[in-house]
C-alpha cells in the first residue's frame, strides 16, 4: 500500500491543480448523469406510469404537479428538451474530462520515464557494472506500461467512486431504506471479495518476475545469437522460450480468470439482490410501484459501479509490484547519483592533467560484501603526463579495472588517486572524464551516420576536423569509399562494419574530443599490421601533447611506450621505464 500512496502523492505533485479540476469534472459529470436519471421521474409520471402515486417520490411531486398544470402536449416537449440539454452537457463535459484525463496520464508517464532515464544517466558506472541491463529495459518498457495502465485505472476508480457517491445520494433521496439495503449488500460482497484483491496482487508479482526473465533472456540470447547459431544451440533456447512463454500465458490467463470470476459473482449477486429487493419492496416495505420502478433503475445503474470499483481495485493491486519496481530503481539511481560537474553554469569544466596521475595504495572490488575478492590490490603507480604508459598482464589481471579507476569511472574501495598531486574526490572524479578520450575493447557506435557518431562528442566539429580525425585513425580511405561517405548509416552497434573499421572510427571519435588523456583498451587488437602501424605512428606523434594509456597484448603496441606496468592478479608486479631500458 505504501507504494500506491507514494505514487498517488507523486501524481498529486505532478498534476497539482489539474488533478483537482479533473476530479471536480468527474463529479460534475456524475451530477449531470444523476439529474438525467432524475428527470426520468417526471417523464414517467407524465406518461402515466405512477398513476396517482407520484406524491411518494421525493422532489418529483412538485415537478409533476407543476407539469400537470400545463397540458401534457406542452409539458412533454419541454421535459424532453431539458432532458436532451442535460445529457448533452454531460456528454460534452465527459468528452473534455476524457481528453484532459488522457493528457494528465500521458504527461505523468512521461514525467516518470524522464525521471528514471535521467536517474540512470546520472548514476555512476559501478551501478551499471553490478546490474543486468535487461532489468532497466524491463522497468522502462513493460513495468512502466503497467504503471501507466494503473494510473489510468486510478483515475477511472476515482471517477467510478465519484459517480457511485452521487448515484447513492440520488438513490437515498428516493428511498433511504432501500438504498441502505443495497449499500449494505454491496459492502458485504466487497468484504467477501477482499481475498480476491490479495490474489490479484500475488498474480501481479508473478507477472513482474516472469516479464523480467523474459527481457533478460531476450537481451542475452539475441546478443549472443552468433554463439547460438554457430554452436547449434537453437533447440535449447527454443525450449527455454517455450517454457517461459507457457508460464506467462498461464499467468495472464490466471488474472483474466480472476477478473471473470469476480464479475460473474457480482452478476449473480446482482440478480439475487434485485429479486430479493423487489420482493421486500413489494411485500414488506409496501413501496409504491412508481417508486419501485425508479429504485430498480437506480439499482441497475449503481450495481455496475460496484463491479467496476472491484475490478479496478483488482487491476490496480496487480500493478503494485510494477510500481514497486519503478520506485526501487529510482531509489537505487538516487543512491548511485554522480555529482553535477557544471557548478550550475551548464558548462562542464574539464580537468587537464599537467604532471601525472598517481595511484597510492589503491584497492578495488566489484562485490558489495566485505568477503568478495579484490580485483585490484594495493596499487602504487604513476602515469606521467604527456607520456605513453602501457598496461599489460594476463586476462583477468585487472587491467580494465585499473583503467576505469584512472579515468575516474570507478572509485577505489581504499587508497587514493591523485591528479597532479591532488587527491581525486567525489566532485573532481567526474570532471576528469571530460578530459578523457576512451576507446573500448568492444567499440560502440550508435545506429546513425558516421558524421552523427563523430559529432556526438563535439557537435560543433567542422568537416575538415572530422576528416582530420579520420586520417589520424587511418579510416579516411575506407570512409571515402563508402557509398554515402560521412553520411553512411552504420548498423545496429555498427555491425555492418568490420571490427577493425569500428575500432578506427571510435578512435577518430575519441580524438575529435581533443582529450588530454587518451585511453586505448586493446583498441588496435582487431587491426591488420599495416593499419596498426599507421595508428601507432600517429599515436607516437601525440606524445608530449597528451597522456596516453594503452592496454595491450601485442609487442608492437608496447614497443613505443615510455613506461610499462605489468599486472598480475590485481597487483603491479613490475614497473618498467622503457626509456631507461632502451
Ligand atoms: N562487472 C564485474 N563484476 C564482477 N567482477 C568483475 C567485473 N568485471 C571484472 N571483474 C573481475 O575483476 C577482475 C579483473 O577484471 P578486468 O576486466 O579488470 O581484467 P583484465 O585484465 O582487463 O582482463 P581482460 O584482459 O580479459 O579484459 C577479474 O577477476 C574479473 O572477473
Amino acid at each position: 500500500m505504501t507504494d500506491l500512496w507514494f505514487y498517488l502523492n507523486r501524481l498529486r505533485g505532478f498534476a497539482g491543480i489539474r488533478l483537482y479540476t479533473q476530479l471536480a469534472a468527474m463529479i460534475a459529470v456524475g451530477l449531470f448523469d444523476g439529474v438525467g436519471i432524475y428527470l426520468l421521474a417526471p417523464l414517467l409520471g407524465l406518461l402515466g406510469f405512477f398513476g396517482g402515486s407520484s406524491g411518494s417520490i421525493p422532489l418529483a411531486a412538485g415537478w409533476l404537479d407543476a407539469l400537470r398544470s400545463l397540458n401534457v402536449a406542452a409539458a412533454l416537449p419541454v421535459l424532453l428538451g431539458v432532458y436532451v440539454l442535460v445529457m448533452a452537457i454531460q456528454a460534452l463535459l465527459q468528452k473534455e474530462q476524457s481528453i484532459r484525463g488522457a493528457q494528465l496520464q500521458q504527461g505523468f508517464i512521461r514525467h516518470l520515464r524522464l525521471r528514471i532515464y535521467e536517474g540512470l544517466m546520472r548514476s555512476n558506472w559501478l551501478f551499471f557494472v553490478r546490474r543486468r541491463r535487461s532489468d532497466f529495459h524491463h522497468v522502462l518498457t513493460s513495468e512502466l506500461a503497467r504503471v501507466s495502465q494503473a494510473t489510468y485505472l486510478l483515475m477511472q476508480l476515482a471517477s467510478s467512486l465519484a459517480f457511485t457517491v452521487i448515484q447513492i445520494a440520488f438513490a437515498f433521496w428516493l428511498s433511504a431504506k432501500l438504498t441502505a439495503f443495497v449499500l449494505i449488500s454491496g459492502a458485504a460482497i466487497a468484504l467477501a471479495m477482499r481475498r480476491r484483491i490479495r490474489r490479484a496482487k500475488a498474480v501481479g508479482n508473478q507477472t513482474s518476475l516472469l516479464s523480467q526473465s523474459y527481457y533478460a533472456g531476450l537481451t542475452d540470447h539475441l546478443g549472443g545469437i552468433k554463439e547460438i547459431k554457430s554452436n547449434r544451440l537453437e533447440a535449447f533456447y527454443l525450449d527455454w522460450f517455450r517454457s517461459l512463454t507457457g508460464r506467462m500465458e498461464a499467468n495472464f490467463t490466471a488474472f483474466s480468470r480472476l477478473q471473470a470470476v469476480t464479475e460473474c459473482l457480482y452478476r449473480i449477486a446482482a440478480a439475487a439482490l434485485i429479486a430479493l429487493f423487489v420482493y421486500l419492496s413489494y411485500e414488506v416495505f409496501r413501496v409504491a410501484p412508481g417508486q419501485l420502478m425508479l429504485i430498480v433503475i437506480i439499482f441497475a445503474r449503481l450495481w455496475p459501479r460496484f463491479t467496476a470499483v472491484q475490478s479496478n481495485a483488482e487491476q490496480i493491486y496487480s500493478a503494485i509490484p510494477a510500481i514497486r519496481s519503478l520506485r526501487q530503481l529510482e531509489r537505487e539511481c538516487e543512491a548511485a547519483r554522480e555529482s553535477a560537474d557544471d557548478e550550475g553554469t551548464g558548462i562542464p569544466r574539464a580537468m587537464p592533467v599537467k604532471q601525472g596521475i598517481e595511484c597510492s595504495g589503491v584497492f578495488f572490488r566489484y562485490g558489495e560484501d566485505e568477503q568478495s575478492e579484490y580485483a585490484l590490490k594495493d596499487i602504487n603507480a604513476r602515469i606521467p603526463a604527456g607520456k605513453m604508459t602501457a598496461i599489460i598482464g594476463k586476462s583477468g589481471a585487472g587491467k580494465s579495472t585499473l583503467v576505469d579507476i584512472l579515468m575516474g569511472l570507478l572509485e577505489p574501495v581504499r587508497g587514493t588517486v591523485l591528479i597532479d598531486g591532488v587527491p581525486l574526490g567525489e566532485d573532481t572524479r567526474n570532471l576528469l572524464r571530460h578530459s578523457v578520450g576512451y576507446v573500448a575493447q568492444d567499440p560502440f557506435l550508435f545506429h546513425a551516420s558516421i558524421r552523427e557518431n563523430l559529432q556526438a562528442v563535439r557537435p560543433d566539429a567542422r568537416e575538415e576536423e572530422l576528416w582530420e580525425a579520420l586520417r589520424f585513425s587511418a579510416s579516411d580511405d575506407f570512409v571515402r569509399r563508402l557509398p554515402e561517405g560521412l553520411d553512411t548509416i552504420v548498423g545496429d552497434r555498427g555491425v555492418r562494419l568490420s571490427g577493425g573499421e569500428r575500432q578506427r572510427l571510435v578512435l577518430a571519435r575519441a580524438m575529435l574530443r581533443r582529450p588530454s588523456i587518451l585511453v586505448l583498451d586493446e583498441a588496435t587488437s582487431a587491426l591488420d599490421n599495416e593499419n596498426e602501424a599507421r595508428i601507432q605512428e600517429a599515436i607516437d606523434r601525440l606524445k608530449g601533447t597528451m597522456t596516453i594509456i594503452v592496454i595491450a597484448h601485442r609487442l608492437s603496441t608496447i614497443r613505443n611506450a615510455d613506461q610499462v606496468l605489468v599486472l598480475e592478479r590485481g597487483e603491479v608486479v613490475r614497473e618498467e621505464d622503457q626509456q631507461l631500458a632502451k
